[in-house]
């Protein structure tokens, strides 16, 4: 192990490069013991290297004669060239975390994740790293490791098993892990991701294993900062975080909801190409109100009942503060499965001052939007002719009914006021009328329209008559064959959403939507549903989840330096998106393009969201690049491994 100053690591390897003050020193001949360094330890995506790691001539051993420092080509000052871990500016009475960067070799690089490639190191990196005795004699590629671990993965019949493996591997041997993910996507995304994760984090306390992100708990309060300075990675570009209290529709899950921002993140890398060592999952531990886990005596988070209220607030502003003054003006921070009275107060207080995008209000508003989209070319007419009922009235619902109404407004130009009729929400007390205005939590009162109070789904859906019927409500088995035998008397082809996650909360399954409409019905889901059989012929469900959107939304945001998320970005994401879809698709009844395309859908994406980022001014990667889609794919993160010198 060879310590090794760590200022060498200050410059900027963020996909937004060539912005940077440093960027110099791609095009300059680095000391070499940097070229080297750089090459064995750190992880280099396409175009955000700014190493040139090709350049240099040094060995290891080499480097094992001191420190490498990095010299500032404009004030020629070396060392401590960004104090980004305010050590240098410390007076001595404050105190500062010992960072050291280390380059592995021998047993700690088949531990270390990062570089591990386990049999496929070949012979002189074999020999050259101390490997030699360590491995067995064979030497495999990284196609045949994918072929042995999809075999194992396949053996498995209880999907958490298969969770718990892809979560072994990514601990393992990272490059392998995403490998596994990107090219077996249809596959593996319902294990990495809804409906497997909503399992493994009810259970997480019991197949915890390794600590995954960073968690931040009440006992924290005060020194957030240091906290997030214990993370090993530094250039961090985009944050998930959850504070476990409505985690997918399977409610409080407290500490044990950090399988999501882990899950979100490691599809962030898979689907969209950021890379793994700039992605951060944070849960926040303010404690929980389920009985069951704080009784459990496996339960890893804090055993008290929620902390709200200011206590809450405090909590949540010192975290928001620290990531901005750790990571600066251009860490997204994706909120994820708060519950709703938290989501809608922090989207609204930090959205006008840091770069904050919400996954359960805005990307599955952009998602279903999409959706609704290419839906028209089956259903007919554009979305001003439709009617549209939700199922559920929290983040997702008023999400999406906004998103709507404001694509409406947009294509007719009639005032969104107006346009937000067209739309209706029931929720538990029944559809929301004028006449509950007064006792409306402040993000459904915008849908309290005019109408006699109306109780039930199935009443609801026969007085407004909707085209379109959407659920969102976390409630699984709600669409009941009376609600979609509704929806299929009033039209030929039912538009039918059932959103919520996991499976089991889903508001019907794709045989019941397609049994039940007499194969008439356009359907998708949050959780994926195999393809379904009805009188002969094949009707293939699509899923309307945030996946789709979050990662090439994330992409566009990072890669042109934005700074703030515009309602705008959703829908030209959301336009994207549907634009994907081919006739070869439609054909099939698809509302979605498959998944198996998602970093090209990434990257068109990505490219939509940055032009509409440099036309409100937003965006602070200048001078804009010529082909944004080109620009997106270079950025992209690939796992195949590299050749270590
Ligand atoms: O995680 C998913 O599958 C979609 C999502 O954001 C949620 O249900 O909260
Ligand atoms: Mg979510």
């Amino acid at each position: 192990m060879y310590s090794l100053n760590r200022s060498c690591f200050m410059s900027n390897t963020s996909i937004t490069g060539s912005s940077s003050p440093f960027s110099n020193y791609q095009r300059r001949r680095l000391p070499a013991k940097v070229v080297a360094l750089s090459t064995a330890n750190r992880d280099h995506s396409n175009g955000s290297v700014l190493l040139d790691t090709r350049s240099g001539t040094t060995t290891l051993q080499e480097m094992r004669d001191g420190y490498a420092e990095v010299v500032d080509p404009k004030s020629g000052v070396t060392g401590g060239v960004q104090d980004v871990y305010g050590e240098d500016t410390a007076t001595e009475d404050q105190p500062v975390t010992p960072w050291a960067v280390s380059v592995a070799s021998g047993y700690s690089l088949l531990r270390d994740p990062h570089h591990n490639k386990g049999l496929a190191f070949n012979e002189k990196e074999r020999d050259s790293h101390y490997l030699c005795g360590l491995l067995p004699p064979t030497v495999v590629s990284q196609e045949i490791q994918v072929k042995k671990m999809m075999h194992n993965i396949r053996n498995y019949q209880v999907p958490l098993q298969r969770y718990m493996a892809m979560m072994d591997l990514q601990e393992r041997n990272q490059r392998l892990f995403y490998k596994l993910l990107m090219d077996n996507v249809e596959e593996l995304l319902p294990i990495v991701y809804t409906p497997t994760v909503g399992e493994a984090c009810q259970k997480y306390g019991s197949i915890f294993n390794r600590p995954q992100g960073l968690f931040i708990s009440l006992k924290e309060k005060g020194k957030i900062l240091e906290v997030l300075r214990n993370w090993p990675e530094k250039n961090i570009q985009v944050i998930v975080v959850t504070d476990g209290e409505r985690i997918l529709g399977l409610g409080d899950l407290g500490c044990q909801g950090m399988g999501i921002p882990v899950g979100k993140l490691s599809l962030y890398t898979a689907l969209g190409g950021v890379r793994p060592s700039a992605c951060l999952p944070i849960t926040i531990d303010v404690g929980t109100n389920n009985e069951e886990l704080l009784n459990d005596e496996f339960y890893i988070g804090l055993r008290q009942k929620r902390a709200n209220g200011q206590e809450y607030a405090e909590l949540l502003h010192e975290f928001m503060t620290a990531v901005k003054q750790n990571y600066g003006e251009k860490i997204l921070v994706q909120f994820e499965d708060f519950a709703n009275h938290n989501a809608f107060n922090l989207l609204e207080k930090y959205g006008t001052t840091h770069l904050v995008f919400n996954d359960d209000i805005q990307g599955t508003a952009s998602v279903v939007l999409a959706g609704l989209i290419s839906a028209m070319k089956f259903a007919g007419g554009s979305l001003a002719d439709h009617t549209f009922l939700f199922l559920g009235a929290g983040e997702a619902g008023t999400g999406i009914a906004e998103l709507i109404a404001l694509e409406i407004s947009k294509q007719t130009n009639i005032p969104v006021e107006e346009t937000r009729k067209k739309v209706w929400l029931v929720d538990s007390k029944g559809l929301i009328v004028s006449s509950r205005a007064e006792s409306l939590q402040h993000f459904k009162r915008p849908w309290a329209h005019e109408h006699e109070p109306v109780t039930e789904l199935v009443d609801a859906v026969n007085k407004i008559k909707p085209t379109v019927l959407i659920g969102t409500s976390g409630q699984g088995k709600t669409f009941t064959k009376e609600v979609v035998e509704a929806m299929s008397a009033l039209n030929e082809k039912p538009i039918i959403l059932a959103l919520s996650n996991p499976t089991s909360q889903s508001e019907c399954t794709a045989e019941e939507a397609y049994t039940w409409s007499q194969g008439r019905a356009i359907f998708a889901s949050g959780s994926p549903f195999e393809s379904v059989e009805y009188e002969g012929k094949v009707h293939v469900p699509g899923q309307a989840n945030n996946a789709y959107i979050f990662p090439g939304f994330g992409l566009g945001l990072i890669m042109s330096g934005t700074i703030r998320v515009h309602d705008d970005m959703l829908l030209v994401a959301a336009e994207a998106l549907a634009a994907q879809v081919s006739q070869e698709n439609f054909d099939k009844g698809l509302i979605y393009p498959p998944f198996k395309n998602i970093r090209k859908i990434s990257a068109h994406i990505a490219a939509k969201v940055a032009a509409k980022s440099y036309e409100l001014g937003l965006a602070t990667r200048l001078p804009p690049p010529k082909d944004l889609v080109k620009y997106a794919e270079s950025c992209m993160y690939s796992p195949s491994y590299r050749t270590y010198r």
